[in-house]
Formats: structure tokens, sequence, C-alpha cells
């Protein structure tokens, strides 16, 4: 009350008090509102006048409608490469962010990683360390993602992919009843990364059903993207905190604890005729202080499942989806995988690296559908981009949704055109995708932090698509056209059930 005194207001009968309290707070609001849309050193960025005054709008499109993701490409093709989104944030273009931002930018200070968007407390971890903790860990973990691993550790993916063609063979004898290919493709990528990062698949493909973990697992994502909510925003908590998100929140602390267990299990083990992630990283962890810590393993066996198993099945349901929609393209990739092989055993991670088609299918499902929507934010250190200089601590973030469905970018972006990424000595180039810009498409990010499980996402993805269509002939079940028109984002996408019609190709 002191300070009520000072200011000469103590004898004020409380009514008038209570007015004289509010009126202050908002004549705060108010010239808060006009700085940030008029005099704030971003008011020189374009974006609407709401989202410059006030965080509610971006957070509650992003952390509770979860259309955010997709709502940028509006943004992005209203207000150009650079669209303010809260008053201390700007949403980029690949175009811009990429080159300028996340480049290699060596004597210069790094856009830094922010941990609380991913849940962290603490820097810990690849995913979040700051710059010489994440250069040691990443060159520890990187021997783990070179060529010669990914070659040793072909033996495990092949044996998760065999069990997967076994189960759908099964599912297409049983009388071809639809089945789910978004579920069908979790279990793999979860049992293939289960089984490199902590030597225990969570045996999905074996039981065929979602081990409890592997379920949780989006709504722990989900939960971390709701909480930024709630940081803003803690007095609306109570009103809209629902019992979903409580239990998300609660999924969350289980799974870091399970995870946390599994990591504990696989450095306790002494095989060392094992050849997975785990494996290279200790050979070459020593005591030092160039080693990983205890806490910076177990921390990595966890990233390295999220990173590594959603982002990857979300890509194949994608493409899943796409080639059902284009009968066209289905043939074409169909014909290129059925000519270019005698027989299914000389399907390897080596001969489907060099198939043109397969490859441009890929490509084109990473722009059309990228996994990671919006590339984990950076706080700006201070610097220019596109000719403007950004005060340090502005919060960016790349949208490759926005950067990859722009038209100023891709010639008819909507369509799903493998052809935009053939070599034109290819037959089936076409011309009329020349003039696409391809600078702002990273689906796996750019720079340092780019994404270092890339080369075993490429191979899963192309060993998967070309053992599934050299096996089966495929159809879309009727009434799925808005499969992905409907999904929400949450840093990773809502998505549905695919349902397929699966029949058993006759090999003669
Ligand atoms: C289609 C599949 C995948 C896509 C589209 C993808 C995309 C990405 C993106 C966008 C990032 C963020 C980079 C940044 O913040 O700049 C990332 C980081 C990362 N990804 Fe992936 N990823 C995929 C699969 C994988 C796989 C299979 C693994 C490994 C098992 C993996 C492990 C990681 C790790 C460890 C990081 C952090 C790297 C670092 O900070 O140095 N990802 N990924």
């Amino acid at each position: 009350m002191a300070i009520f005194s000072n200011l000469g207001i103590s004898n004020l009968p409380i009514g008038l008090l209570a007015v004289f309290l509010i009126g202050t707070a908002a004549v705060y609001r108010l010239v808060l509102i006009i700085y940030r849309i008029f005099f704030h050193p971003l008011a020189k960025f374009p974006g609407p006048k709401l989202y410059a005054a006030t965080y509610f709008p971006y957070l509650y499109r992003n952390a509770i409608r979860g259309t955010f993701a997709k709502d940028l490409l509006r943004l992005h093709m209203k207000y150009g490469p650079i669209v303010r989104v809260t008053p201390d944030r700007l949403s980029l273009e690949g175009t811009v962010g990429y080159p300028q931002a996340f480049a290699r930018r060596p004597d210069q200070e790094e856009y830094a990683k922010i941990p609380e968007t991913y849940g962290f407390a603490k820097p810990i971890g690849i995913m979040v360390a700051e710059r010489d903790d994440h250069r040691r860990q990443r060159r520890l973990l990187s021997h783990a993602f070179s060529e010669a691993a990914l070659a040793e550790q072909e033996t495990y993916i092949k044996y998760y992919v065999d069990l997967l063609m076994t189960r759908l063979k099964e599912r297409a004898e049983a009388g071809a009843a639809p089945v789910d290919m978004v579920q069908w493709y979790n279990f793999t990528t979860f049992d293939i990364i289960g089984e490199l990062a902590f030597a225990d698949p969570f045996d999905s493909l074996q039981n065929s059903k979602y081990h409890p973990w592997v379920k949780m697992i989006y709504s722990t994502v989900k939960s971390s993207r709701q909480m930024l909510f709630f940081v803003h925003y803690r007095y609306l908590k109570p009103f809209l905190m629902t019992r979903a998100m409580q239990q998300n929140a609660k999924n969350r602390a289980a799974s870091v604890q399970l995870s946390a267990t599994k990591a504990e299990k696989r450095l306790a083990m002494e095989d060392d005729a094992r050849r997975d992630i785990m494996s290279y990283v200790l050979r070459y962890n020593s005591n030092d202080e160039k080693g990983m810590t205890h806490e910076e393993l177990t921390t990595n066996a966890r990233s390295l499942i999220v990173a590594g198993s959603e982002t990857t099945a979300s890509a194949m349901s994608a493409i899943t989806f796409h080639l059902l929609r284009n009968p066209h393209v289905y043939q074409a990739l169909v014909d290129e995988i059925r000519t270019s092989f005698a027989a299914e055993d000389e399907i390897n991670m080596k001969s489907v690296a060099g198939l043109p088609y397969l490859n441009a299918c890929i490509e084109e499902v990473l722009r059309i559908y990228p996994p990671a929507t919006t590339v984990p934010a950076r706080s700006c250190p201070g610097a220019m981009l596109d000719g403007k200089y950004v005060p340090k601590g502005t919060i960016i973030a790349i949208s490759n949704w926005a950067t990859c469905h722009n038209p100023r970018n891709f010639w008819d972006p909507e369509t799903f055109a493998p052809e935009r990424w053939l070599p034109a000595a290819h037959p089936r180039y076409d011309a009329r995708y020349a003039s696409d810009d391809h600078t702002g498409f990273r689906p796996f990010s750019y720079g340092p932090r780019d994404c270092i499980g890339k080369n075993l996402a490429n191979a899963e993805m192309r060993l998967i698509l070309a053992r599934l269509l050299w096996n089966f002939d495929i159809e879309l079940i009727e009434g799925q056209d808005d499969w992905v028109e409907k999904q929400r984002v949450f840093d990773v996408y809502e998505k549905g059930p695919l349902m397929v019609r699966l029949r058993r190709r006759c090999v003669a």
C-alpha cells in the first residue's frame, strides 16, 4: 500500500481505486498496442495489425486451433516473404530464411534455438544445445548417420520392411479388406528407429498394434505446442485448458520417463556387435570434455525417436495419398519400379537410390506436404534480413508450407507433379516447371543444424515405397479427398486414417 500513499491515493474509496487501477491498466495496454503497431522496431515489417498488436491471434490459431501453419500461406501471399505474426515474431519464407539466416555464419553470432519451443527447460541435447555444445554432439552423432553407417544399419531396416510386407500380405489375403496406411507406416518407422536408437523396437509390426508409447507421441508433441499458449495467457488456463489437454500433458511426462528408461537400458548393454546409432556414438564417446554426458545421451535418444519416426511416417502417408489420387503418376512410378528389377530381392537401399522417378516423387511429397510445416524457431542475434535490420531477440521461423505452396515460388503449386524435379533429359521432363524457384525448398532445413537423419529418412522412404509397389496394386478407398485439407497441425500433422485396398500383385 506504500505505493498508493506515495501516489496520494491511499484514501480513495475502494470502488474508485478499482476504477483507477483498471483505467491505468487499460491506458497502459492501449499505449503498448499503439507502440507495437507504429513505433516498435518491427513496425516496418508488413503483416496484419492485430497480429502486431497482440500475441493472441498467433497463439490461438497455432496452439489451440492448429490452423496457423496453413494460414501462413495466405499471409505470405498477401504480405511477401517476411510477415510479422506477433509483436516480436517474424515468419519467413525459405527463399529468404535459408540463405540469409540458416546458412553457416562463421565468425558471426548464430540464430540460436529456443529450448521452450520444444518444451525443454534447459538447453540439453542436440535439438536445443548452444553453438559449441551442439557442434560437439553433432560431431559424435554424425558417425552414426554417415553413408557407411547407413549401409551397416540396412540389415535392421530391411528386417522391418520385410515384416511390413508380410503383415500387409496377410491383410491382402484375408479378403482385401481396407487397411489404414497411416497406422502401418507409423508401426514401421517407430520400430526401425526404436531398434536403431534404443536397440529395442516397439514391436508394433510384430503385434500389429500400437505400442502405448507410440500412441502417446502425437499427444506429447501437441501438448508442448498447447502449453506455449498458456505461457503467455496463464490466466486463461482454468477456462481453456480442457481435460484432453491435461491428459496430453500427463502423457508427455510419462513418455519422457519411458524413453529415459529405454535409453538407460541401451546404455547398460555391452553388446558391441550391434551396429545401431548408439553403438557409433558410444564408440567415439570419450570421458573427457569432448564426449557426451549421460544426460545428453538419454535426451538425444528420445529426440531421435521423436524426430525420426513421425516425420518419415507422415511423408510416407502423404505420398501414398497423392500417388493414389493421381493415377498417371502412380502408373509411371509402378512402371519404373517393376521394370527396374527382375526380382524383389534386387530391391535394396543402393539399387533404389538411382531411380529418378521414385526420387522425384519423394521430393514432390516433401514439397507439397513438408513433414516440418514450420522449421523450429530461432532467436535473431541482430542482423539484416532482406535489406532490413531485425533487432536482437526477434523470433524468426521459416514456413516450409507457405514457401512450397506459394505460386511465386512454384508453378501450379497445388498439383502433385514429380515432373518438376526431373532432369531435362528424362522422358517425362516437363518444361512448364523450369521456372520453379528451389532456393526455399529445404524440407530437411539447412545449415549447421539441418536434419542429421535425412539420408536415413530418404533411404527408408525409397525402400518402403519400392517394395510396396513391387508387391501390391493399391487403390484409395473413396471419400477421402479431403484427407490433407482437414488436417490440423500442432508441429506435426493431425492425420486421420488413410484407408486403402491392397491386392497382391501376380508376378509371373
Ligand atoms: C522425412 C523425414 C524427415 C524430415 C522432413 C526431417 C526434417 C527435419 C527438420 C526440418 C529439422 C529441423 C532442423 C532445424 O531446426 O533447422 C530436423 C532436425 C533433426 N532431425 Fe530430422 N527429419 C526427418 C527424419 C529424421 C530422421 C529419420 C532422423 C533420425 C533418426 C532425424 C533426426 C533429426 C535430428 C537429430 C535433428 C536435429 C539436428 C540438429 O539440431 O543438429 N530426422 N529434421
